[in-house]
């Protein structure tokens, strides 16, 4: 019986940890701020939103959400994401993935400013975490807190092989970057690789973020290794799963993150933290 990693107790400890550097801001008359623009309905986006607004409500955070009508185009996203980066309230821009078909991805993670990127998808900053160097930066929130909590649990990375399951620039590739700056030996893999379950056995660090529920079940995972599971899938019975199956690989893995309470409270947690760090670093370099 694997040990259940517990996103949301280490996500309590960062959120207390984020509201006191708040409160210090504070006093020195910094606001942090952060600036969600969403484009349509996606179910796991409008979790997301409806969370983190709450959240940095808490903290003491200034939240303000941009919600548009499915059919944008293209160029009011442009000039709202321009607004934003001149708004000198805002720290943080996030804009929420999937967008609607007849937007590009890439022009509109290129417009945010790379200071004001707290998704950390701007090839900037994703150019600074592949070249692994140590210098203030954002990083994608979900790999960020999944990184925390193998810490937390100390998982070792070092010499290990980490499978990834998933190629999503906001969450496979920044963790093949952090995984493979820790030592570790990472494998990534998509919906074109062959014998997916030969290759997740080998995984002492199993990552899955497809979006798939149940993809993985026990016979895809070696025993004790440490399962992630980034999937956030809304059933038609309006209940939350992963893309693993939580009951039986709970049997065979050393460590497992239950889906909620798991990855999803970390990105939440991760993300106030990183608009602080960004309203920091805006603010005194
Ligand atoms: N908990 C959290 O904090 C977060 C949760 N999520 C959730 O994670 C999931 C993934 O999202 P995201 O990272 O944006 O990825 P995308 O939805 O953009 O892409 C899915 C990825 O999974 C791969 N994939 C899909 N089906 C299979 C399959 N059958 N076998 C192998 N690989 C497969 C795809 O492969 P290919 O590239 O070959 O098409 C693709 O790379 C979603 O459920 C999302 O809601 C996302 C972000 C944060
Ligand atoms: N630009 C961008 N960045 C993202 O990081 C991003 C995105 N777009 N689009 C959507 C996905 C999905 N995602 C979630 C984060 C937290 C929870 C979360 O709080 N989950 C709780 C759910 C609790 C509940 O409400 O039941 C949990 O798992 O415990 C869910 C989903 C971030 N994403």
């Amino acid at each position: 019986m694997a040990t259940i990693i517990d996103g949301r107790a280490l996500a309590k400890k960062i959120n207390a940890q984020t509201h006191k550097r708040v409160a210090k801001l504070n006093q020195q008359g910094i606001h942090p701020g952060i600036a969600v623009v969403i484009a349509g309905d996606d179910s796991a986006s409008l979790i997301y939103t409806r969370n983190k607004h709450k959240k940095a409500m808490k903290l003491g955070i200034n939240s303000i959400l941009r919600k548009f009508p499915r059919d944008i185009s293209q160029n009011e996203l442009l000039a709202e994401i321009d607004n934003l980066n001149k708004d000198d309230s805002i720290d943080a821009i996030l804009v929420q993935q999937p967008l609607p078909p007849q937007i590009d991805q890439k022009t509109i993670t290129n417009a945010i400013l790379p200071e004001k990127d707290v998704d950390g998808l701007n090839p900037l900053n994703l150019g600074k975490l592949f070249a692994n160097q140590n210098t203030n930066h954002p990083i994608a929130c979900t790999p960020r807190g999944i990184m925390r909590m193998l810490k937390e649990y100390e998982v070792q990375l070092k010499g290990q092989n980490a499978v990834i399951v998933g190629r999503s620039i906001l969450v496979g590739k920044p963790l093949l970057a952090l995984l493979n700056n820790a030592d570790a030996t990472v494998t990534m893999a998509g919906r074109n690789t062959r014998d997916l379950t030969k290759l997740t056995q080998t995984a002492d660090i199993l990552i899955v973020a497809a979006g798939v529920p149940h993809l993985i079940g026990a016979a895809d995972v070696k025993a004790g290794a440490t399962v992630i599971d980034v999937g956030i899938n809304r059933l038609s019975t309006g209940k939350l799963t992963g893309d693993v199956d939580f009951d039986s690989v709970k049997e065979k893995a050393g460590l497992i993150t239950p889906v909620p309470g798991g990855v999803g409270p970390m990105t939440i947690a991760t993300l106030m933290e990183q608009t602080v760090d960004l309203a920091q670093w805006r603010h005194h370099g």
